[in-house]
């Protein structure tokens, strides 16, 4: 296999995301979980992303992983890797995203790396280097009270340069809006500065296209899907991939019992909790029991035998930003994560373990934890649900066929939950 673009994502729910718009955009796609063995048979395909879970683990750990991933891409004939990080940044000042760009770039043989998290689709745009959430800037908007890194600050070029060793500039619209060959210029001259990063404004699909176009020229780039649709149609453009109808990819329906799983406490996933509350049984795990031992998930799993060959369920641990502070300041942020996103995954266990098939799960820690339980070595691209958010029919595994949906917290209507359970019966 010759793979013509490698990916990296940082956490299981963004690679999904990712694999979904380049399998839109006409690349044969498959996101695997961590770097796959020799023995799991690979389809041919044209893109292969990499499924991480290093967004908010130490430094250190992440760049090591992130290499060897890289490495592995490169292997196989990817001659440009993109890194895939959150459209909102998620990030603190130890990192990850500033760490990781510094070694993949010295191991790249990079000056200046392109860099921006827009995703138009999903609202997430940047102009003068300032990322919005819609409307708000990314201070303003729910990412404040994210439980594992809380986003203070929505100018890109100063929170990269608090994470990086490398000096961070700025490519600006006016710049982006006159096409790939001014970015390239823009980023020689970024480069002549002594500037190890450059964060790139994007509003509209067609300033990605000139990004896309740009970053090609490179051999490393870092952004969200935004960047991926502008790779894919790079890559199309310049005849090095033939655009293939994405239904050639997509797997078979699996019968069996559905359960949703919700570790993310985004305000989008607790409207839509609520919403689905309407219509299917949801268990509203209480967090601080987690914490203290065993017995929740258990009380859990009998909760769901009763009802799940009669509809689909819903368990949640997800509470709102008081609740979360409160708990975090009594048993410290990285322990309340730890657990809880265990005790979602043991649940995930035992659910398939009753006979669950079809897994949506909401949250992107939340995601890596529970489909590293299940051990699924690689997914195929099934059908969109929504902006980011593919159905995914497992390759390999212990449990047979699957078919799960990982949610970026923040993705999704208010009506997700049924509309992802009506597209994967
Ligand atoms: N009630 C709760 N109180 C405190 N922390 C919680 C609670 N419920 C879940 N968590 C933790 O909050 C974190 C949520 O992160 P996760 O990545 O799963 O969701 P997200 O950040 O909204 O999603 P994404 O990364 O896809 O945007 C996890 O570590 C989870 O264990
Ligand atoms: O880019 C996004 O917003 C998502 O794919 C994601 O990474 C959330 O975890």
């Amino acid at each position: 296999m010759t793979l013509s673009l490698g990916c990296i994502a940082d956490d299981y729910t963004g690679a999904s995301d990712l694999a979904n718009t380049l399998a839109k955009e006409g690349l044969r796609t498959i996101q695997t979980i961590g770097i796959p063995t020799d023995h799991l048979a690979l389809p041919e395909v044209d893109a292969i992303v990499v499924s991480l879970k290093i967004r908010s683990i130490a430094a250190s750990e992440a760049v090591e992983r992130a290499r060897a991933s890289d490495r592995w891409l490169r292997e196989r004939g990817a001659d440009h890797v993109m890194y895939k990080i959150c459209s909102t940044f998620d990030s603190t000042d130890k990192g990850n995203i500033g760490p990781v760009l510094d070694s993949l770039r010295a191991d790249a043989g990079e000056t200046t790396v392109l860099v921006t998290p827009a995703f138009p689709q999903t609202g997430r745009t940047v102009y003068q280097g300032n990322l919005f959430v819609g409307a708000a800037p990314l201070n303003e908007s729910p990412l404040k009270d994210h439980p594992l890194n809380p986003m203070h600050d929505a100018n890109l070029v100063r929170v990269l340069a608090r994470q990086s060793a490398a000096s961070v500039g700025l490519v600006d619209l006016s710049i982006v809006a006159r096409g790939a060959e001014a970015i390239v210029e823009r980023l020689a001259q970024l480069a002549s500065d002594g500037n190890g990063a450059a964060i790139t404004d994007a509003v509209f699909e067609s300033d990605l296209e000139a990004i896309g176009a740009a970053a090609l020229r490179q051999r490393l780039s870092i952004g969200a899907s935004g960047l991926g649709l502008g790779l894919a149609r790079g890559l199309i453009a310049a005849g090095t991939v033939r655009r293939h109808e994405r239904t050639a990819v997509y797997g078979k329906p699996v019968a069996g019992p559905a359960a949703i799983l919700a570790g993310s406490c985004s305000q989008a996933t607790l409207k839509q909790i609520a919403k689905a509350e309407q219509t299917m049984p949801v268990l509203r795990l209480d967090p601080e029991k987690l914490m203290n031992g065993r017995e929740e998930a258990q009380l859990a799993l009998d909760w769901a035998a009763e009802r799940m060959a009669r509809t689909p369920v819903i368990i949640a641990s997800s509470s709102n930003p008081d609740d979360v502070s409160r708990l975090q300041t009594r048993y410290g942020r990285d322990a309340v994560g730890q657990v809880i996103e265990q005790s979602l995954a043991a649940i995930a266990e035992g659910l398939v373990e009753r006979g669950v098939r079809r897994l949506i799960v909401a949250g992107g820690e939340t995601s890596g934890a529970v489909v590293d339980r299940l051990a699924i070595p690689a997914f195929r691209l099934g059908q969109e649900i929504v902006a980011g958010v593919p159905v995914l029919h497992s390759i390999g595994g212990r449990h047979g066929d699957m078919v799960l949906a990982l949610k970026s917290g923040n993705f999704g209507g208010e009506s997700f939950f049924a509309d992802a359970l009506a597209i994967m019966a």
